[in-house]
């Protein structure tokens, strides 16, 4: 099939808007790599050498035995550590900047926890399933005093899908970019803008698995469906801990993460 783009010596043929030219491709590829490497939270190497590193019995009863608000607490503060990373990421990306700022922060409430997913499967162990946690490798069991273990293993399942395919920090990079700067997104405002933004993604992303030989991941990587399935199960444990925990949320959880996930409450 003709290559996604003309080569230099038709530089001045008409490219339609989609369409992307090989200079462009180049740096918007080194764009995105280099922006998930500066804000990946946790360098690769590091985490490879602790994933054998797993808490020991007593260190899990002591997980079990800590009160759910504690426990949530923790994770929301992780949480929300490693979303600063990713805001950063999205700043570093070429474009998002351009985009308008009621644009840029509707996609990152939608975002923002579907990239900590991508993410959190780097630091997950799938010969064992164990996750990265607080310093060392932690099975499913560990998080049992969150009080919502349904979503923890869909997570867990979720990493598992994602490090079978054993995807390279650049795919990852790609994968994450894609989801952020997602046209389908609702209430954008500049939706033309995502989407040409998301295609010169999509050409990019194409060409380095064509280059790579890694095309056969395309049907394997997990539907958008499913990133949002696990989001929205998210929603739905924060306000049963809310019911059960009134005002901690409010008191105890920092600012970005209620400005993410934690919609006013109606004053009705
Ligand atoms: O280290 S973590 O706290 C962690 C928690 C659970 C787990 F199985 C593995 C790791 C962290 C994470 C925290 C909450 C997450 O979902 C939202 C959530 C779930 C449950 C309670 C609160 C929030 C997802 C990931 C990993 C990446 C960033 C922090």
């Amino acid at each position: 099939a003709m290559e996604p783009y003309c080569n230099l010596s038709f530089s001045s043929c008409l490219l339609p808007e989609s369409v992307i030219s090989a200079t462009e491709l180049e740096l918007l590829t080194q764009n995105v790599v280099l922006a998930h490497q500066e804000t990946c939270q946790f360098r690769q190497e590091n985490l490879h050498v602790l994933r054998w590193e797993t808490f020991s019995t007593p260190e899990m009863q002591s997980f079990h035995h800590k009160p759910m608000d504690q426990m949530w607490e923790r994770c929301v503060c992780h949480v929300t550590d490693a979303i600063q990373y990713i805001v950063e990421f999205a700043k570093r990306l070429s474009g998002f900047m351009d985009l308008n700022p009621n644009d840029q922060i509707v996609l990152l409430k939608a975002g923002a926890m579907e990239l900590l997913l991508l993410r959190m499967s780097r630091a997950f162990n799938c010969y064992n399933s164990t996750v990265y946690f607080e310093g060392k490798y932690a099975q499913l069991e560990l998080f049992h005093s969150l009080g919502c273990i349904d979503l923890i293993s869909a997570m867990f399942d979720f990493c598992h899908i994602l490090g079978v395919l054993n995807l390279s920090e650049h795919e990852i990079a790609f994968y994450s970019a894609m989801t952020l700067l997602d046209p389908c997104r609702p209430w954008l405002q500049d939706k033309q803008k995502v989407e040409t933004l998301h295609r010169k993604l999509q050409v990019a992303f194409r060409h380095l698995l064509r280059r790579t030989h890694r095309e056969g991941i395309i049907s394997k990587l997990p539907h958008k469906e499913r990133l949002s399935a696990i989001c929205q199960l998210h929603l739905e444990k924060l306000n049963v801990f809310q019911q059960m925990y009134p005002g901690i949320a409010w008191e105890r959880f920092p600012p970005l993460y209620k400005e993410l996930f934690i919609s006013e409450p109606d004053n009705s």
